[in-house]
């Protein structure tokens, strides 16, 4: 099955594979960006605080391609102490657009705990037409009730998904499915990346074996056996043909479950959550010196 065009509940269509540049260094990112629109990206996944907007923006320009088709997210990180609206042009300034695709709240810690208020700054922007599409990341089931009560349901939650976070994860994918929310998995190759040698490796490997594949083109396939997004990157050309591949790479239901079966063996979200507390511990650190700094003028 090729990859789908992914109906959100606003209606609009997302790309089911995006180019995500998490942690990609400045210097690298306009070349990584252009050489995945190259082989064939046309989603592209960015953050307020990766810090990398503003080469983002260059080599969408450099492209030259149609700003219709290109669907660029971004996320409001709270960088020092900002709030949506702040955010957002300074995310439009630098990726210089006039709107994004999709715009995220990067963490329910950031709004905590009034995450209808937070919300409600992130529909504004919606009204503003400075994004197309609004949505959440890393919510849980418990923050994704709050906004209930919303007129505008996010449209999509981008959390943490991988063959050892799935069993803990499915009732967050089920109440996601039932609201019309739309999954985006990112860091999908952690089983190669941070728990090689674990129990999905057999699985994983003896698939790629008789499909003739490499092992990150199914992992990468049994998230597109779950409807998700899959956000994932690289900087070596041949790994983002790989990952574009995976359109024609479909797993067996057998497949699936023995995937399934060996990541529950494995050692869950705990093991696999730990950067997202240092991360936010860093930027709350950070507004809390621009506070000190406002006070003091
Ligand atoms: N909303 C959020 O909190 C988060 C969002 N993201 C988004 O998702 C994107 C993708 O996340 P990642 O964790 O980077 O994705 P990922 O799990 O797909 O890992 C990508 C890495 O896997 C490596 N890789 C590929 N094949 C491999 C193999 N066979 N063996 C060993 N390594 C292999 C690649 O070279 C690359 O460095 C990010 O760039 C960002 O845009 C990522 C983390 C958190
Ligand atoms: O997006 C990737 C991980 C990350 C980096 N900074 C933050 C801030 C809030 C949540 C997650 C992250």
């Amino acid at each position: 099955m090729p990859f789908k065009e992914i109906k959100l509940n606003d209606g609009r269509i997302i790309p089911q594979i995006g180019f995500g540049t998490w942690k990609i260094p400045q210097d690298k990112t306009q070349d990584n960006v252009l050489t995945a629109i190259d082989v064939g990206f046309d989603h592209i996944d960015t953050a307020q605080v990766y810090g990398n907007e503003l080469q983002v923006g260059a080599a969408l320009k450099e492209t030259g391609l149609k700003r219709s088709d290109v669907w660029v997210t971004t996320k409001w990180s709270g960088v020092a102490a900002t709030r949506p609206a702040q955010a957002i042009k300074q995310s439009l300034d630098k990726l210089g657009l006039e709107y994004v695709d999709l715009y995220l709240i990067h963490s329910p810690r950031l709004v905590r705990p009034n995450i209808f208020q937070g919300w409600s700054e992130m529909v504004d922007i919606l009204k503003k037409g400075q994004s197309k599409s609004i949505g959440v990341s890393n919510f849980l089931i418990s923050d994704l009730q709050e906004l209930e009560s919303s007129p505008i349901t996010p449209a999509v939650n981008q959390i943490l998904l991988h063959p050892y976070v799935y069993a803990q994860t499915k009732p967050l994918i089920e109440y996601c499915a039932q609201k019309g929310i739309v999954i985006e998995a990112y860091s999908p190759l952690v089983p190669l990346t941070q728990y090689p040698g674990g129990p999905v490796d057999k699985p994983v490997y003896a698939i790629a074996e008789r499909l003739g594949v490499a092992p990150e083109q199914v992992l990468l396939a049994w998230i597109k056996s779950k409807g998700a997004v899959i956000l994932t990157t690289s900087s070596k050309k041949e790994r983002l043909e790989r990952y574009q591949a995976v359109a024609d790479i479909d797993l067996t239901d057998e497949d699936i479950e023995a995937i399934e079966l060996a990541g529950a063996k494995g050692p869950g979200l705990a093991r696999f959550r730990k950067y997202v507390k240092p991360v936010v511990l860093g930027l709350a650190l950070q507004g809390a010196a621009y506070v000190a700094y406002r006070w003091l003028l």
